[in-house]
Order: C-alpha cells, then structure tokens, then sequence
C-alpha cells in the first residue's frame, strides 16, 4: 500500500486557509498555489539517497553530501497541476517537465486524457505527479497508469487538497504510489467537488469558469 503524507507545515496550513477563501483574487491564489508547492517539494525529496563526496573548502578537505540516485521528473496533470509546476521547480530546478492532459467530463467524473508529452528519459526518472486536486482520483490513477503504460515505474503523487475516496482509489489503483498532500478533506459533493475544498483548481489558477 503507497503511504500518504500530510505535508501539514504550519505556513502550508497557513497559506491554504486563503487559497480556501473564495474572496482570494487570481493572482493571489495563483502566487499561494505556487509557494505551497515550494513547500511540498521540500517535503517529497525529504528522502532523496545523498551519496558523499570530497569537496575543497579554503580551508580543508572534507567529506560531504549530494544527492544521487534518480534524476527527477514532474508531470503536471493539465491544466491546474501546471500552477505547481515553478513552486516545485524553485526547490528542483533541474527536474525535467513532461504534461499529460486530463479532463473531467462534468457529468460522468471519468477523465479523458487529450494530451501526454514526457522526457525521453522519463523510464529513468522519479517522476512526480502533480494536481492541486484529489477528488475521486480518476485523473491521478489514469495519469499514473499512462506513464506505467510507457514503462515508468517510479511515481510519486503531490496534491494539495485530497478527498478520503480519492486517497482510497489511488492506493488501491497503484499501491506502490506514495502520495503527499497538503490537507485532507471531508468528502465528495454530489457534482464531485471536495468539501469544504477550494472550488475548481483550474478556473481559479487561470481566472475561467
Ligand atoms: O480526482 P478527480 O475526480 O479526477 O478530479 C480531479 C481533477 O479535476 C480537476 O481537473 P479538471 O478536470 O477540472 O481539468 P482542468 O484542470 O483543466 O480544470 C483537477 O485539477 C484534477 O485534475
Ligand atoms: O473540488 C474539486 C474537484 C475536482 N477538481 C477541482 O478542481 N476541484
Ligand atoms: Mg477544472
């Protein structure tokens, strides 16, 4: 079973309560959404193996730490989980961006994926799904099957808000995805939305409806 982390640093709580409030502008929750993220990056390379290595001070050699092991990806589920894409990328800025575009068909809740482009060595990465929604989790477990379908293996999941049954679906879709998360809510309205949530992610990054 993949694990879930809540990533519930005190200024991610803090910033989320105005990504929650309906009154937050475009530009303000576009500008949280992206330093959430920042934060969430912090949390998900928490266990990156480091490997030592000699390095020259001007005052002495001395044994230190850099990170081995996998290259990373992120893989924005289009359109809203592109809003995390340069709050991650501040804290991994040589992480490679591949897209896949999903969307949900508002009377069904199944998603439709109309776009996938990835790194030509994404089989060799860590790629990091991203969505600011987890709601019943058929965009992240169809996004995460996708990239299976082309040979990746090592998948991680970030969103920000996720509902119970979307956390439930994706372990048990892919249970050897661990998934990160800022807060995790109460449950699904009958038209799908989380509650309390934050509305949909995607209108309120790019300002539609
Ligand atoms: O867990 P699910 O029930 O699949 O719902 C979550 C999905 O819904 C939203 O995208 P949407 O389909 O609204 O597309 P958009 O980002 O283009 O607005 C959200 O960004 C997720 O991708
Ligand atoms: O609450 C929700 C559910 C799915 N997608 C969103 O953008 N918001
Ligand atoms: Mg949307």
């Amino acid at each position: 079973m993949g694990k879930l982390f809540i990533c519930d640093h005190p200024m991610i709580q803090h910033k989320l309560t105005f990504i929650r409030d309906k009154n937050t502008n475009t530009k303000d929750f576009r500008e949280l959404i992206d330093e959430v993220a920042t934060f969430m990056a912090y949390e998900i390379t928490r266990d990156l193996p480091l490997q030592t290595v000699k390095v020259e001070t001007p005052v002495a050699v001395t044994d230190a730490k850099i990170v081995s092991g996998r290259m990373i990806g992120l893989v924005p589920i289009l359109r809203a989980g592109l809003g995390m894409v340069d709050g991650i990328l501040k804290m991994i800025p040589s992480a490679k961006v591949g897209h896949i575009g999903l969307a949900r068909d508002h009377e069904t809740l199944k998603p439709k994926e109309y776009y996938i482009n990835l790194p030509t060595d994404a089989q060799e990465r860590l790629l990091i799904v991203v969505d600011p929604m987890l709601a019943t989790g058929g965009s992240a477990i169809a996004a995460i099957q996708s990239l299976k379908e082309r040979g990746c293996e090592h998948i991680k999941l970030m969103c920000v808000i996720a509902a119970p049954e979307g956390v439930k679906a994706v372990q048990e879709a892919h249970p050897d995805v661990d998934i990160y998360i800022a807060a995790l809510d109460q449950c699904l309205n009958e038209k799908g939305y989380i509650v309390p949530g934050l509305g949909d992610a995607g209108d309120r990054i790019f300002g539609t409806n």
